[in-house]
């Protein structure tokens, strides 16, 4: 039986304590956590430098930066953090190059739809030759919760802070706001699609006023009220016209925005409930009917658990390896028996 394979987690928020209970309540003998740290403390059986897998559970830019670095010495990283892959273009290459050269590998299926499968459906679809032509739909889940909640009744504000209090919004909620952390998301995704995608071309549409941009983050919550006049606005408006409210990315034709739009019950991207993304992507393949992929994108659980398939489907491949090494040597063996017996 091979080693416990040593795994480094950064961040012990919302995702990284799932991972962790994750992981004990999983209880395997082949993988273990030898270093843990956050933004204060940092507890280690192990150097956090003896990891072969790194978990990323931050926010961090500076977490993330480190992504390639960790790559290129053949740790393998896994990812919640979307600011390695949906930052600029540049860092997005460098993690690409990494594994390229060392073959470690980047496992990011939880920062697009928390794990729904959509970056796999994508590189799944290009490595069969298809091509992809666009992506539409709800990236985020904090967003689609409140708008799927907000009829007027309770202000948009106080949803602000249930979404939260439950674990769905970033630890900045004006990540959420803003359209930043969609314009990650949609980053991600054209990048795998093939689409050399610059961060700033990508054009976003804020929800954030001004004082609530300005303000400190310990001084939000005073500011979220600020919200509450131009989101009513914008809901009165849309119920003239017999629509919702959805916040949507599109990118096609080499243009891509992220923003609020109104659509009417029965849109191909209105359904869902809850936190529920709902992408529809368009191919060589799915031309005519697009693709489309729906499901939870936000939550602590499922995040954590798509973090941990990314961590399996890690050990596994090394396992393969080591065993095809093993099955080589045998081979090698049975071959030069085989040599000595016709000799
Ligand atoms: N909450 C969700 O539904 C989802 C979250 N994600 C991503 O997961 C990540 C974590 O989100 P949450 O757990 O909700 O955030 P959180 O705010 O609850 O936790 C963040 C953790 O990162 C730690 N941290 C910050 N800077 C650090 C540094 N330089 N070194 C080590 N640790 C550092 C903090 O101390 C904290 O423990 C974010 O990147 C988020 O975008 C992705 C998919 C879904
Ligand atoms: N804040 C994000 C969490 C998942 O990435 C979202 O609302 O979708």
């Amino acid at each position: 039986m091979s080693a416990p394979l040593p795994i480094a987690l950064y961040g012990t928020g919302q995702v990284g304590r799932a991972v962790l209970a994750r992981l004990e309540r999983f209880a395997d003998a082949s993988l273990v956590v030898v270093h843990v740290e956050n933004s204060r403390h940092e507890w280690s059986d192990l150097d956090a430098d003896a990891a072969q897998i790194v978990l990323d559970a931050t926010a961090s830019d500076t977490v993330a930066a480190r992504h390639a670095e960790w790559l290129a010495r053949g740790v393998h990283v896994v990812t919640a953090n979307k600011l390695g892959r949906g930052a600029s273009l540049a860092r997005a290459d460098a993690i690409e190059q990494a594994c390229i050269a060392s073959g470690a590998r980047y496992g990011d299926a939880a920062t697009v739809g928390a794990g729904l499968p959509l970056l796999r459906s994508l590189r799944a679809l290009r490595a069969g030759g298809d091509a992809i032509h666009g992506v539409a739909g709800v990236l985020s889940g904090s967003l689609a919760w409140l708008f799927a909640h907000f009829d007027g009744r309770v202000p948009f504000s106080t949803l602000v802070r249930e979404a939260r209090a439950a674990g769905y919004t970033e630890p900045d909620p004006r990540i959420d706001l803003s359209g930043e952390d969609v314009r990650r998301k949609l980053l991600i995704l054209a990048r795998a699609a093939g689409v050399a995608l610059e961060a700033d071309t990508v054009q976003v549409e804020s929800l954030v006023p001004d004082a609530l941009a300005a303000a400190d983050l310990d001084a939000i919550d005073e500011q979220l009220a600020t919200l509450d006049a131009p989101m009513q606005s914008l809901l009165d408006a849309a119920r003239e016209t017999g629509a919702r409210l959805h916040f949507v990315a599109r990118w096609h034709d080499g243009v891509a925005r992220v923003g609020l739009e109104t659509l009417v019950a029965g849109h191909p991207l209105a359904a869902g409930g809850g936190t529920d993304n709902r992408v529809a992507i368009r191919s060589a393949r799915y031309a005519g009917q697009p693709l489309v992929i729906q499901g939870p994108g936000a939550g602590a659980d499922v995040t954590a658990a798509a973090m941990l398939d990314d961590v399996l489907a890690i050990r596994d491949a090394l396992r393969g390896a080591q065993a095809i090494r093993s099955v080589a040597t045998s081979s090698k063996n049975a071959s030069i028996g085989w040599g000595r017996l016709i000799a």
